[in-house]
């Protein structure tokens, strides 16, 4: 069982990360590419690093959009590897 991080770990990894927010619970960051396939192309590389990890996002891909949600499913709520999943996000966007 992974363990579930405090709302004031939340806080405190919210103020380190740019561009992600609390929805609903989950680590939420809305994204926009050039186009379709530079997206695609993203979400290929993520998904790499996401079964590398075994930790995966919850996405919805539309054209050149890409909404990310994160969450740790047997945590019941967000983890360290949700944080570190945000953090490799970042570094795949330059940011
Ligand atoms: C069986 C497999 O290891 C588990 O389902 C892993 C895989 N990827 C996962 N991803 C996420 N986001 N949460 C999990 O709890 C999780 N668990």
């Amino acid at each position: 069982m992974t363990i579930k991080l405090t709302d004031q770990e939340i806080s405190d990894a919210l103020a380190q990360l740019k561009g992600w927010e609390l929805r609903e619970g989950k680590l939420c960051a809305d994204l926009e590419f050039e186009n379709f396939i530079s997206a695609f192309a993203f979400m290929t590389k993520i998904a790499m690093h996401a079964e590398k990890i075994d930790h995966h996002p919850e996405w919805r891909n539309v054209y050149r959009n890409l909404s990310i949600a994160l969450t740790t499913h047997d945590a019941g709520g967000l983890s360290a590897k949700d944080l570190a999943l945000a953090h490799a996000i970042d570094q795949e966007l330059g940011r």
